[in-house]
């Protein structure tokens, strides 16, 4: 393992936690029984029960109930309405539309945004990276130096007619080139009840216990949103599970779990917010010659449009840690 150091970005680019949390035991979570050492994805530090280990060992992610409140819910919701209606911009902050309304007229509210990512230069939304009820979760899977790498607040628009909000099946690891995956997670919480109407999540259960797999994007008639790649050749017959949640629930998961999220049915915007954490003792690793290799290319691509010059990424990088010299 390389230095702390080595991770980060630019100056001011990520967002770094790097915080000491105490394992402080909580009532009732907490297992007398002494948990076996064979574990190996998730750490013992006093807040997995063993119970909620072994699912996590065994199907790569774990829903806790109830996990932020309805008031820390309601500033984020806020946060976005500001950007949504220009009134707040931050720097390398990335919105999206949804590619079925790209020709639409242009209207400064959120019914126009898809997808807010990279929102860590914006207090009122990178607070949710830093609730430490959450922390105290993400460090039974990163261990206790935990780095806030992507961020995202999702906003699910009702479907256009097109399908083109599905996320296709896909690993978040896709986009990361930084290693070991064990020690990355991603959590995501609910802003309101998300279920299959709205386009919940969905989750293949153990596949991060395989390797990581060729991305395309898919061949879907309506068309299908920038970087949303997906996996062609996934087990049909492999279970779906369909993670139906409540507001405030979040989902810890792993970056090999293969999941999607299905197409909004309803009349609103279905909101999540969520943040990928990893442990500052990851290390950037090449792509060149791996499946992520085409990934970094549009990345490269969408960076040097955006910024209007030719850029070269120091590695393979998504939106939310690239740098450029
Ligand atoms: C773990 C996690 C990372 C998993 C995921 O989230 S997977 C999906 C990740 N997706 C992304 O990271 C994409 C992030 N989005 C972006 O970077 C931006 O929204 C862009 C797609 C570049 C658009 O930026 P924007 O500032 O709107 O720039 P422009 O309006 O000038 O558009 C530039 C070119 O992009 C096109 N575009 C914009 N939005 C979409 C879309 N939703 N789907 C497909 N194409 C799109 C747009 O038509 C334009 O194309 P050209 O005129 O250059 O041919
Ligand atoms: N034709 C497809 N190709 C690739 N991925 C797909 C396809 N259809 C759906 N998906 C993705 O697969 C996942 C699971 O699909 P599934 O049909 O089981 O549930 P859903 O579409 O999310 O929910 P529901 O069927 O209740 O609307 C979703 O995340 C969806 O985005
Ligand atoms: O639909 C969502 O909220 C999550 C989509 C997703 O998996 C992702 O952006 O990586
Ligand atoms: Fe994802
Ligand atoms: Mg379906």
């Amino acid at each position: 393992m390389q230095s702390h150091d080595t991770l980060p970005g630019g100056p001011g680019r990520l967002a770094v936690l790097q915080r000491h949390l105490v394992a402080v035991p909580v009532s009732g979570q907490v297992s007398s029984v002494s948990h076996p050492t064979d574990f190996q994805y998730t750490l013992d530090n006093g807040v997995l029960s063993l119970a909620q280990r072994q699912f996590y060992e065994e199907n790569g992610f774990l829903v806790v109930k109830n996990m932020v409140t309805a008031g820390d819910l309601e500033i984020y919701r806020k946060a976005f309405e500001g950007i949504c209606k220009k009134e707040v911009s931050a720097p390398g902050l990335v919105v999206m539309r949804d590619v079925a309304i790209l020709n639409s007229e242009y209207v400064p509210d959120q019914k126009a945004i898809t997808k807010i990512q990279d929102f860590q230069e914006v207090p009122d939304l990178f607070n949710y990276c830093t609730l430490p009820q959450i922390l105290k979760y993400v460090e039974c899977f990163t261990g206790p130096n935990i780095m806030a790498m992507h961020t995202m607040l999702i906003n699910k628009p009702p479907d256009a007619g097109k399908k083109t909000s599905r996320h296709p099946l896909h690993q978040d690891l896709h986009y990361f080139p930084f290693r070991p995956a064990d020690l990355v997670v991603c959590a995501w919480t609910a802003m309101e009840r998300i279920d299959r109407s709205n386009g919940c999540l969905v989750v293949l259960p153990g596949t991060h216990k395989g390797t990581l797999k060729q991305h395309d994007y898919p061949e879907w008639e309506g068309g299908v949103n920038k970087m949303y790649h997906g996996i062609r050749d996934f087990d049909p017959n492999n279970p779906r599970v369909h993670l139906v949640m409540e507001k405030g629930d979040t989902v810890f998961f792993h970056p090999l779990l293969i999941h999607g999220s299905g197409m909004n049915r309803t009349a609103g915007f279905r909101k999540a917010i969520s943040c990928h954490y990893a442990s500052a003792d990851c290390n950037y690793i090449p792509v060149k010659g791996t499946t992520q290799e085409g990934i970094e290319k549009e990345v490269a691509e969408i960076a040097g449009k955006r910024f209007g010059i030719n850029v070269e990424l120091k590695t393979a990088a998504p939106s939310s840690c690239l740098w450029i010299d």
